[in-house]
Parts: structure tokens; C-alpha cells; sequence
């Protein structure tokens, strides 16, 4: 495909941002382009909302996956984009539209090229939660075709375009998802001494929540406990019955992840007595760390720095997670970090990633992937 399909694709993709494990239109978007490739030795098969591609190479040694995401996130566009999501409440915030646009450039590059050795590409539904990796790693398609090794990307709005970062060993931190339910008794906002009030107790327990990293959790070992949401109540004039938090922990250690969750149990423990309600966790999805292959990250980095345009950045490790990480429990590979060059960070509903990315990460990986 040319550059300009690809920004064409891109920005179509970026115009249907979906919740995970319902890309359905990104899906039809995805199998309607990769029909118009070469067929002649790629076959498809779709699994749930996301697509398999195996492309069989001439003179097979090994299988080499390389996997994207496809969701988007529930926020409301605030770019200055010409083609916003016409999803109402959703964007994709993460790169995942530019991560899809940039494996569909390499599968295209192999259609038209028979590579050497066999490649899959994996579409993957729901990186963003509940996570899309774990089932699809298990699935029938996945054990068939199963790689030797895999890679993937993910955008980075702190690097310049034309730079991949990466290092070998931890890249990505071990997430929890968390989920509180407080529940109380609600009564008349004028009559407070007959009502057990739940915005009191979850704001109390919201400030105990921070001290975990400041006072529990090593200091050489880093974790990250965040309330992304905290909701309560129906009206000004009533006490509210019932509190719920969102949240997400990161850990770089498993240790430290078993450890904030003890205190978490411990902290909302003490509300229940403390504010005599009851209170349910939830602990959603978990996603294990990122591991890099220490092997194919040196010849990566080597590849990156001697053989290619792209600037070479060795950085450290992020508190961001990824279920790719479930791929490279069980296979070796690298995942790292394309720049794309923009002020807002990853989850802000500004982020404009540079599209002058796509092309370049494109060109880095047909090399890479054709490599003798
Ligand atoms: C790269 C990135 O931003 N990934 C997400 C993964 C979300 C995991 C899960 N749903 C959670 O919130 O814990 C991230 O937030 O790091």
C-alpha cells in the first residue's frame, strides 16, 4: 500500500474507535483492505474482533508474529483533528489506530513480497481491559501458527518521530485494575445522624489509598495506585447510599503488586469498621510485566542503530502495562516504543501522534522482518 492509503486507512480507523472485544467495524475496516492485498500466500481468519494473518514464507526456518491492538477508549476527542472519532465518547487516545495502520503497511509489504521465513500477524481486541492477549495467545488459530518469536509497538508522544525506544529485560509494569463498592445507608442531606454517609467514607478512604506507594511500598521498587473515577450518590439534598472507585495499580515487581493489594485489603478493611459499611474489591484484569528478550533486543537495538534511519534511544522502564506481556511469557520477543512526537501524553484526549511515524516504522520493520 502507499503511504497515502495508509494515512487514508489511518484516519479512518481513528474515526471508529470501539470498546474491547467490540471492534467490529474496525474489524470489517481491517479484512475489507487486507482482501484488496496479494492472496496468493496469506490466510485469514478472523477470532472474535480480532484477525489472524499468516503470511507463509519461501524458505520457512521460523515463524515470526508481529501483534497490534485495536481498541479505543471511553473519552470524549478534544484534537483539532479534520477526522475526529464519529464514535460519541470514544477515541483512540493510545495509538492504537497508527498501531493497526502500521501492521497493516508491513502485512501489505509481505502480500505483494513473499518473505523469507513465515510471519503471523496478530489483530488483537482489547489491550486497554479486559485484556485480548491471554485468549488469543490460547486460541486454536495461535497454537496452529504459533511463532518462534514476536514483536510489537507502541506509540510514544515523548519521542520525536523517527525514534524507537527500548531496552532489553523490563520494559512494561505488572497492572491491576481495582474496583471498590462502598455501601452505607443513604437518609435526608439534613438529617446526617440517621444515615451512614458513603461520599465520606470513599474520600476518606480515596486520601488512605495514596499513602500505600508514599509509606508501604519500597521506594527502590516502584508501584502506582490511581483513582481514575470515584462516583456516589443521586442528588445534593440526599446522603449517598453507595460509593464506587475505579481504579488501576502498576507494580514492577510481583512482589510489590502482591503487597499494595494486602494494603488496599487492610486500608478498606479499617473503613468498614471505621464507617461501619460494607465494602466489596473487585481486582478486574491483571496484566504481567513486559519482558524483553535480552537476544533479539541486542539485535533489534543493533539492527535499529547500524541498519536503519531510525535514531536508536535506550530507555528505562515505564509504569504503563500491556497484555502483550502474556506473549512474551511464553515466546521471546521485543516490544518497544515508536516517538510520535506530540505535547499530550497517551490518554489525553489532545494526543495528535505524528503520522510521518507510520511510513518510518513501516520501512524499520519490512527491513527488520527481511532480514537474511
Ligand atoms: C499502554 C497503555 O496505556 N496500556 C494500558 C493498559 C490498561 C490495563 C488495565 N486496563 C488497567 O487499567 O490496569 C495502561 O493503562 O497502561
Amino acid at each position: 500500500m502507499t503511504e497515502e492509503e495508509l494515512l487514508t486507512l489511518r484516519r479512518q480507523l481513528h474515526q471508529i474507535p470501539e470498546p474491547g472485544f467490540e471492534e467490529w467495524k474496525t474489524q470489517e475496516l481491517l479484512l475489507e483492505t487486507i482482501s484488496g492485498m496479494p492472496q496468493d500466500h496469506l490466510t485469514v481468519r478472523t477470532w472474535r474482533s480480532g484477525i489472524f494473518v499468516y503470511v507463509e514464507g519461501t524458505a520457512p526456518e521460523k515463524t515470526i508474529g508481529y501483534r497490534t491492538d485495536m481498541d479505543g477508549l471511553p473519552m470524549q476527542e478534544q484534537t483539532t483533528l479534520s477526522f475526529p472519532s464519529s464514535h460519541e465518547g470514544y477515541m483512540h487516545a493510545c495509538g492504537h489506530d497508527m498501531h493497526m495502520t502500521i501492521a497493516v503497511g508491513i502485512l501489505s509489504h509481505f502480500a505483494a513480497r513473499q518473505p523469507k521465513d513465515n510471519l503471523l500477524f496478530l489483530f488483537q481486541p482489547a489491550e486497554e481491559g479486559p485484556g485480548g492477549a491471554l485468549p488469543m495467545l490460547r486460541s486454536q488459530p495461535f497454537q496452529e501458527w504459533k511463532p518462534d518469536e514476536m514483536y510489537a509497538l507502541h506509540v510514544a508522544p515523548e519521542y520525536k518521530a523517527g525514534t524507537v525506544a527500548v531496552k532489553p529485560g523490563l520494559l512494561f509494569a505488572n497492572t491491576s485494575e481495582l474496583f471498590i463498592d462502598l455501601k452505607g445507608q443513604g437518609g435526608h442531606g439534613a438529617r446526617p445522624h440517621t444515615a451512614n454517609d458513603m461520599v465520606v467514607a470513599a474520600s476518606h478512604l480515596v486520601t488512605q489509598l495514596q499513602t500505600i506507594v508514599s509509606r508501604n511500598v519500597n521506594p527502590m521498587d516502584a508501584a502506582v495506585v490511581t483513582v481514575g473515577t470515584i462516583s456516589g450518590g443521586a442528588k445534593q439534598n440526599i446522603i449517598a447510599e453507595t460509593a464506587r472507585l475505579e481504579g488501576t495499580i502498576r507494580a514492577l515487581s510481583a512482589g510489590s503488586m502482591k503487597e499494595v493489594k494486602k494494603r488496599i485489603q487492610s486500608l478498606t478493611a479499617g473503613i468498614e469498621t471505621g464507617f461501619d459499611c460494607e465494602i466489596s474489591i473487585d481486582w478486574g484484569s491483571a496484566y504481567c510485566q513486559v519482558h524483553n528478550d535480552k537476544a533479539l533486543t541486542d539485535a533489534f537495538m543493533q539492527f535499529t542503530s547500524e541498519e536503519s534511519a531510525m535514531e536508536l534511544v535506550e530507555c528505562g522502564e515505564a509504569m504503563t502495562g500491556e497484555d502483550f506481556g502474556y506473549f512474551l511469557e511464553e515466546l521471546p520477543g521485543v516490544m518497544f516504543w515508536l516517538g510520535v512526537d506530540t505535547p499530550h501524553g497517551l490518554h489525553d484526549a489532545r494526543i495528535e501522534p505524528k503520522e510521518e511515524a507510520i511510513a518510518r516504522a513501516v520501512s524499520h520493520m519490512t527491513s527488520f522482518l527481511s532480514r537474511k
